[in-house]
């Protein structure tokens, strides 16, 4: 007897509102379908429609509200809901799509799926109206991208930090009708479950909150070590081929998978062959349209550590034909916390499955992109050059003057900047060096303290 639970089945639900045009609305509704697949669900089919906005108290029109509940076997109304009156326009935009787009579903699939997956947040009281007229339980985009950063997080900081977007994005959304009992009770039964429930999220959240600026005091001082040193950040949308690039120009085993956030941990690693000084490469956890806000307010490590490279490499999936959307994404997210300042370069990744037209194509449209496969070694070699030709640009000549009382600092200089020349006085060593301005600043001073 087969006893493993089966995998649950779901449905997904797009609305294409009149700013979207079809391609974008086919890779949106395609995304959506990828991250339910990395929450280790099936997709069955798929409903969409054109409407104004997402805005209705069921999300979909009525017709196709029948058509969804039909695939999941529910009513297919909301008892509660009031229909809006049709302006003309709308009529135009929506008018025909009721019949026009039939609905997408596998053939025969005997089981009714358990999930209807919408591609736009919605609010607490449209998940209900919609959970009412489907009888399947309903997920947001929102939701589901909580739930695989929930189900990825590996360290300590990820962890809290994704416990605390979780909460923040289930809270407002408990309701009597979920969980077990004791919720039913009338009034007079003392505090109502929900506000307990509330009560203790409250809670929670700020004892997270405590742990979490435990454990960012430490990454902090871990990142002001690194100041000054040269950095360099990965950043760009989910499934780009960051990791993959990181593996490439650092030799290190980093995870890399053809699915949606990979990676959630920022990982930092020295440039191989290494360089003097060294040059250190960070990984960073991929951007996606419509990300949570809690969730990017809470990635804060990845941004400050685009925050502080003096180098961002956006690394994008040129083979996606939506990839110029989703590089403004990424900008996007980051101009939000100011690290469009940071001197940036745009990689064309994944080149290997464009054919020669699209690369010229390409190359006239962006002629100051780097164009490369993270796969092709000859590739990545050159974007080192690149790299270090960057940091190379930056750097200024200086004289330390090292006393024979602190022969200690030797190692601090060695990894701080490229020794020219060495030559030795009665009072200690002075050393020609090569390096940023911060970095020999800051040798100088230590070197003048006492
Ligand atoms: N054909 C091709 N595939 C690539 C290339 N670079 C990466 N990939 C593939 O793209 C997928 C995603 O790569 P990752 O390196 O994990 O992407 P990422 O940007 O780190 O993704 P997240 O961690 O999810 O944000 C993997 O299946 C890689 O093998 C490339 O240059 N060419
Ligand atoms: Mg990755």
């Amino acid at each position: 007897m087969e006893t493993s639970p089966p995998i649950p089945l779901a449905v997904l639900v797009g609305i294409q509102t009149p700013d979207v045009d079809d391609v974008a609305h086919e890779a949106s509704l395609g995304e959506l379908g990828r991250l339910v697949k990395t929450l280790g669900y099936e997709v069955v089919g798929s409903v969409s429609q054109k409407r104004e906005g997402t805005g209705a108290a069921s999300v979909l029109g009525a017709g196709k509200l029948e058509e969804l509940a039909a695939l999941t076997g529910g009513s297919g109304v909301v008892t509660s809901m009031a229909t809006a009156p049709m302006t003309k326009a709308r009529r135009r935009f929506e008018g025909t799509a009721e019949n026009s787009e039939p609905v997408r579903t596998a053939p025969d699939t005997a089981r009714k799926p358990e999930f209807v997956i919408v591609d736009h947040e919605l609010s607490p009281s449209q998940i209900r109206n919609l959970e009412r007229a489907t009888s399947a339980q309903v997920l947001d985009r929102t939701g589901v991208i909580v739930e695989i950063f929930h189900r990825h997080a590996n360290t300590r900081e990820a962890k809290l930090q994704v416990e605390m977007a979780r909460l923040k994005y289930v809270a407002p959304r408990l309701r009597e009708s979920s969980g077990g009992g004791g919720r039913q009770q009338g009034p007079g039964a003392g505090e109502s479950t929900l506000s307990l429930d509330r009560r203790k999220i409250r809670d929670r959240l700020a004892e997270l909150k405590t742990q979490l600026e435990a454990v960012q005091r430490d990454s902090d001082q871990r990142r002001s070590a690194r100041r000054d040193q040269l950095r360099v950040a990965l950043v760009g949308y989910t499934n780009a081929g960051k990791s993959s690039l990181m593996r490439a120009l650092t030799g290190s085993q980093v995870l890399v998978q053809d699915k949606l956030f990979a990676t959630l941990d920022t990982t930092v690693r020295t440039l191989q062959p290494e360089t003097r000084p060294r040059v250190l490469i960070s990984d960073t956890v991929g951007f996606i349209k419509q990300l949570p806000h809690d969730l990017v307010a809470s990635f804060r490590s990845t941004l400050s550590e685009a925050l502080e490279a003096s180098l961002l490499l956006f690394v994008v999936d040129a083979s996606d034909p939506t990839w110029e959307a989703q590089l403004e994404v990424s900008r996007s997210v980051l101009r939000e916390i100011s690290a469009d300042t940071v001197p940036s370069r745009l990689i064309l990744n994944k080149m290997d499955r464009i054919d020669d037209a699209g690369r010229a194509a390409l190359m006239e449209k962006h002629p100051d992109a780097i164009m490369l496969s993270a796969h092709t070694p000859e590739d990545v070699s050159a974007l080192r050059d690149t790299i270090i030709a960057f940091f190379e640009a930056e750097m200024v000549d200086d004289v330390l003057m090292l006393p024979y009382a602190k022969q200690g600092l030797i190692g601090e200089i060695y990894e701080n900047a490229r020794v020219l020349s060495e030559e030795h006085d009665e009072t200690g060593r002075v050393l020609k060096v090569r390096g940023l301005p911060g970095a020999i600043t800051r040798l100088q001073r230590s070197l003048a303290a006492h």
